[in-house]
C-alpha cells in the first residue's frame, strides 16, 4: 500500500510546473526588486548567513510543534531560546543578528520580554548607576527581565492601578504591597516561568512632608512608577518570600510565552529599586521631584509599538506570499464562458485578486497598522478555502500569534484617542493662523470659513495629486472633529466612533502609507521599466482602492470629482490585470524563506498537494496510533488495555 502511494503524483499541471510558469510570464527582477526593498541595511546577507545556522539545529525543526501541548511547546520555546543565546556567544552575533534568528524561529520567546521591554525600561529610565549595575547583567543573562505592568483591574488607564510600593523612612526601603485581587499583576509575559526581575510599575505612596516619621505617617500617592524587583531567586529559581507568582494558562497564541500574575504580600525592596533617571526620592530627606513630562512612565510602551508595527509588516507579507503563491496553484472551475477551457486559477477570480490585492500593493511599502496585518492574515485564512485552515496552511499560528497585536501595548482604541488629541491640536493652530501650521489643515480651515475654494486634485492622472487627496480628506475630517469638540463642545465619548475610524485609523494612516509609498517611487530609478511600472500600478491600485471604499469623505472634502470617483472601479480592474501577470515574483522579492514560512500552501516550489500530504500521512501523529473505537470497551489505545486512565491522569 506505501509503495501505491508513494507513486501518486497530482494531477497536470503540477504545482511546480504552474509556478515556474508564473515566474517565467512576468520580466520584473527578483533580485533587484529584493534589493531595493532592502536597501540600506545589510538583511539579505544577514539571512542568507543566519538561515543555514538555525536549520541545521534540530531543536528548531518546526514539523511537529503544531502537535505539541503547550506545556511541551513551553518547554521547546525555552530550549530553543537557550540555544538561540548561545549562538550569539558561538558566531558573536550582534543584536540585529539575533533579532533575525529569533524571527526566523518564530516563537515568541520566553526570553521576549528580557531582550525588548525590560532591557528597554533600563536604558530609558533608570539612572546611569542603575544601568552600570543592570545593563551588564542583562547582557550577560545573568538575570532574566520581565515587564509588569497591567493588573487584573486596570492597564489602559494606567493611574488605576492598584500595586502599591509604599515608602519606609525608618529602614529606606519601599513596601510593595497589592491591596485586593485587581491589584493583582495579569498578562505580564516571560514572567510566569522565566524571568527572576522584573519592572514592576506601582503606585508611589510617600508620607506627607514634615510627618514625624516614628508616628504612623499619613501617605499620598505621587502616581505609577517603575521599580526593578527581583521576584525570583537566583539559585533555586523559586519566588522570593512576599511574591506569589504563576503563568496565567491557555490564550489565543502564544503559547510559547509565560504571560505571569503576580501579587506581592508586603514585600520589601531597597531604595535603589525605584527607576530615577526622571522620578527621584532623596532616600535621607525623604523630598522626591517627579518627572519634568510625568507620562515618561509609559516611554517603554512606545518603543514596543514600533517594535509591533515593524514585525507586522514580515507578517503581512508572509500572509501575502503564501495566498498569492496558492491561489496561483489552485484551480477551481472552469470559466462559465469556455466550458472547454480549462480550470482557472484562483488568482484569476476578480474577487480573489481583489482581497489579494489590498496586501499585495503594500510590496513597495509595508503598512505600519498592526491592526490591518492581523485582520488581513485572518481574512487570508477565509479568502484560501479549507487548506486555508489546515495546520499546513502557515496561517494558524501566524494568526493566533499576531491576534494580539491590535492590543498590546496599548488597546488601539486608546491609541487612537491620542492621535486624535494631537490632530485636533494641530487643527487649533491652523485655526488660529499659528506660524507652524500644516498647510493642508490650513487650507481647509481657510476654504470652510469662506475665505477659499477647495479645487478637485487630478487623481488618474497625477500620483502627487494622490496624496494631496489623501491628505485633504484626512484634514477635512480632522476639522469635523475640531468643530465638534473645541467649537461646538460635544462630549469626547461621544465622538468616540468618528475619532477612530475617521481621524486615525483610517484617514490619518492610509494618508501616510500613500506619501511614503508615492515618494518611494522616486528612488526606483535604477530598476527595469517593468518593475518600475507595476510599483507605480501597485501605488496607484492601493490609493484607488481606498479613494473609493471610502467615496463619501473624498468627495465631501471636495479632493476628488464625482467623475473621477465613477471612473475608479474601471481603473482599478484595468491595475489588477495589469499587476496579475507579477504577482508570484513580487511576493518573491520579499526573499522570506519556506523555513519562515512554514507552509505547505506557500512554498517556493509550488509542491502544495506532495506537501499537503506528506504531512497528514508521514507526519501527522495522531495517525501513527491505532484506537479502539468500540463503545462497549473502556480500551482508548487498540490494544493497550489501557482504559480511562492514561487520559484521566492528564485532566
Ligand atoms: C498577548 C498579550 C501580552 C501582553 N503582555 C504584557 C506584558 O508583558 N506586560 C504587561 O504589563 N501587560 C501585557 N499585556 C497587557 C496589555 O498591555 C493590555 O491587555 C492592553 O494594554 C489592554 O488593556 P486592558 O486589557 O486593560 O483592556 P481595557 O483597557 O480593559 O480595555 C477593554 C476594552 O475597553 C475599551 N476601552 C477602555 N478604555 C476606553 C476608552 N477610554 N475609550 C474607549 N474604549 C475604551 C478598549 O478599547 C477595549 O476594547 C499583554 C496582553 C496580551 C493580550
Amino acid at each position: 500500500m506505501s509503495s501505491f502511494v508513494d507513486k501518486l503524483k497530482p494531477s497536470e499541471p503540477s504545482g511546480s510546473a504552474i509556478i515556474a510558469r508564473e515566474r517565467a510570464q512576468s520580466d520584473v527582477s527578483v533580485d533587484a526588486l529584493s534589493q531595493t526593498l532592502f536597501a540600506g541595511d545589510d538583511f539579505l546577507e544577514r539571512q542568507a548567513r543566519i538561515l543555514p545556522i538555525i536549520t541545521a539545529e534540530p531543536l528548531f525543526d518546526k514539523k511537529q510543534q503544531a502537535n505539541l501541548s503547550r506545556p511541551d511547546l513551553f518547554k521547546l520555546a525555552l530550549a530553543r531560546a537557550k540555544v538561540l543565546r548561545r549562538l550569539v556567544d558561538q558566531h558573536s552575533w550582534d543584536i540585529t543578528d539575533y533579532k533575525l534568528a529569533e524571527t526566523l524561529v518564530d516563537d515568541v520567546s520566553p526570553y521576549f520580554l528580557h531582550m525588548h521591554m525590560f532591557v528597554t525600561a533600563i536604558r530609558e529610565q533608570a539612572s546611569d548607576e542603575q544601568q552600570a549595575h543592570f545593563l551588564p547583567l542583562i547582557t550577560a543573562f545573568k538575570i532574566i527581565g520581565a515587564y509588569a505592568q497591567t493588573e487584573l483591574g486596570h492597564v489602559s488607564n494606567v493611574q488605576g492601578i492598584e500595586l502599591q510600593a509604599r515608602w519606609d523612612p525608618s529602614t529606606k526601603e519601599f513596601t510593595l504591597h497589592s491591596p485586593t485581587l485587581t491589584a493583582c499583576k495579569w498578562w505580564n509575559g516571560s514572567l510566569g516561568r522565566t524571568a527572576n526581575y522584573a519592572i514592576v510599575v506601582a503606585q508611589l505612596f510617600l508620607p506627607k512632608m514634615g510627618m514625624n516619621t516614628k508616628d504612623k505617617p499619613e501617605y499620598v500617592s505621587h502616581g505609577p512608577h517603575l521599580f526593578v524587583v527581583q521576584v525570583r531567586d537566583l539559585k533555586t529559581h523559586q519566588p522570593l518570600d512576599g511574591v506569589v507568582i504563576g503563568d496565567i494558562g491557555p490564550k489565543f497564541g502564544y503559547d510559547t510565552i509565560d504571560n505571569a500574575y503576580m501579587l506581592f504580600d508586603n514585600f520589601r525592596i531597597p531604595h535603589s529599586a525605584l527607576l530615577c533617571r526622571y522620578a527621584k526620592l532623596d532616600p535621607n530627606t525623604g523630598i522626591y521631584s517627579k518627572p519634568a513630562v510625568p507620562a515618561v512612565v509609559y516611554g517603554t510602551m512606545t518603543y514596543v509599538r514600533s517594535l509591533i508595527v515593524h514585525q507586522s509588516r514580515l507578517g503581512l507579507a508572509r500572509a501575502v506570499t503564501i495566498a498569492v503563491r496558492y491561489t496561483s496553484i489552485r484551480q477551481q472551475f472552469k470559466d462559465r464562458d469556455n466550458i472547454n477551457g480549462v480550470e482557472q486559477a484562483v488568482l484569476d477570480y476578480p474577487t480573489g485578486v481583489y482581497k489579494d490585492a489590498r496586501k499585495e500593493i503594500e510590496n513597495g511599502n509595508f503598512s505600519p497598522l498592526a491592526s490591518m496585518h492581523s485582520m488581513s492574515s485572518g481574512l487570508k485564512s477565509f479568502s484560501l478555502g479549507g487548506h486555508g485552515y489546515g495546520g499546513a496552511s502557515g496561517f494558524t499560528r501566524l494568526y493566533s500569534d499576531y491576534l494580539s497585536r491590535v492590543t498590546v501595548e496599548g488597546d488601539n482604541w486608546m491609541i487612537t484617542q491620542q492621535v486624535a488629541s494631537y490632530l485636533i491640536k494641530r487643527m487649533g493652530e491652523a485655526a488660529a493662523q499659528g506660524p507652524g501650521a500644516d498647510a493642508s489643515q490650513l487650507e481647509i480651515v481657510n476654504a470652510l470659513n469662506g475665505g477659499g475654494h477647495l479645487q478637485n486634485f487630478d487623481i488618474l492622472y497625477s500620483d502627487v495629486q494622490i496624496v494631496d487627496a489623501f491628505r485633504r480628506r484626512a484634514s477635512f475630517l480632522v476639522y469635523g472633529v475640531y468643530v465638534d469638540r473645541i467649537v461646538e463642545k460635544k462630549p469626547w465619548t461621544s465622538l468616540m466612533i468618528q475619532l477612530n475610524k475617521g481621524l486615525s485609523n483610517t484617514a490619518q494612516s492610509i494618508a501616510f502609507v500613500v506619501e511614503f509609498f508615492q515618494e518611494s517611487l522616486s528612488s526606483h530609478g535604477h530598476l527595469s521599466t517593468t518593475t518600475q511600472t507595476v510599483l507605480r500600478s501597485l501605488f496607484r491600485l492601493f490609493a484607488y482602492y481606498h479613494m473609493e471604499s471610502e467615496g463619501n469623505d473624498f468627495i465631501q472634502s471636495r479632493a476628488i470629482s464625482q467623475s473621477q470617483l465613477d471612473a475608479l472601479p474601471g481603473r482599478i480592474q484595468k491595475l489588477m490585470a495589469q499587476i496579475r501577470p507579477h504577482a508570484v515574483k513580487l511576493v518573491d522579492s520579499w526573499m522570506i524563506p519556506d523555513y519562515l514560512l512554514d507552509s505547505a500552501l506557500g512554498r517556493y516550489d509550488g509542491q502544495v498537494y506532495e506537501d499537503l500530504f506528506k504531512r497528514a500521512h508521514r507526519l501527522n501523529p495522531l495517525n501513527k496510533i491505532t484506537f479502539n473505537p468500540n463503545y462497549w470497551e473502556d480500551e482508548i489505545v487498540k490494544g493497550s488495555k489501557d482504559g480511562w486512565s492514561s487520559i484521566l491522569a492528564k485532566l
